[in-house]
């Protein structure tokens, strides 16, 4: 039996060679980090969807860069698909995206794999109407905002809530003990380390309060870490006052 449709991807340059190879193929990219325990998971779902879908081809893209502090070493793959947390994956037809799926969710993704890569391609050449051709699909991207009706003030006053839960709150992209984020993954070992007991929230949950804090905090990334209500930094500051023993002082 052939393997060839699960394929380790090397480079960007290596990933576009493989696409262009056929542009009718359905590709499924999956964004994965070794340190991330999710991603252990779904690597089988995929290993069993690569079985299940001779024709379709499983892309692994490994997210080293995601687990590394310099944003600007991020892998250019992820980057361009706007990949923020693994796991996650991007179905694609050709160049053409057809879907992307945030997280460990199994069934999302099997069922995105069942509907696209077994869609014939839509051809033109084959078509009898004169219907006008239609779009690709555009698909979320997962971004949008939540549809809670919250005011300005009562998201801010909830923002306010969750930053005083406790003395020390980190808001980090998933949990100090499922990291969706190397950098948040970094300041809960770095906290953990230095035995500071923290609150944390998951930002990918709420996408209110990850937009809200951005704007109440002056600070456009996470992992954002608040001591006795007021934003201290994100992991380059928290690293520094390690360092310097300056975040003890203001804990203690
Ligand atoms: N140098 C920053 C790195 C943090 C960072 O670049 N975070 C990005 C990627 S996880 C982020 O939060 N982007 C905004 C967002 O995802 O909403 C720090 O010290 O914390």
């Amino acid at each position: 039996m052939s393997s060839s449709n699960f394929v380790e991807v090397t480079s960007p340059a290596h990933f576009q060679e493989v696409l262009s190879k056929d542009l009718n193929r359905v590709s499924v990219i999956n964004f994965w980090a070794p340190w991330a325990e999710p991603c252990k998971q779904m690597n089988e779902v995929v290993v069993e969807l690569a079985k299940k879908y001779p024709a379709a081809l499983f892309l692994q893209e490994f997210l080293s860069a995601l687990a590394q502090v310099e944003a600007e070493e991020q892998a250019d793959i992820s980057e361009s698909f706007e990949i923020e947390a693994v796991p996650a994956f991007v179905i694609l037809r050709g160049h053409t995206l057809l879907d992307r799926i945030s997280g460990a969710d199994a069934s999302a993704l099997t069922q995105s794999v069942a509907k696209h890569a077994t869609t014939p391609a839509y051809n033109p050449l084959s078509r009898t109407d004169n219907a006008p051709a239609k779009a690709p699909t555009t698909v979320p991207s997962g971004l949008s905002y939540s549809d809670k009706s919250e005011t300005t003030e009562e998201l801010n006053q909830r923002l306010r809530g969750l930053m005083t839960q406790s003395q020390v709150v980190l808001f980090m992209k998933g949990s100090p003990e499922a990291p969706r984020c190397g950098f948040s993954r970094k300041i809960s070992a770095l906290l953990k380390d230095n035995n500071i007991q923290f609150a944390h929230f998951d930002i990918l949950s709420d996408e209110s309060v990850r937009q809200g804090l951005k704007v109440l905090n002056n600070w456009p990334t996470f992992p954002q870490l608040i001591v006795n209500g007021e934003l201290v930094g994100g992991l380059d500051i928290v690293q520094e006052m390690v360092e310097t023993g300056e975040l003890k002082e203001i804990i203690a």
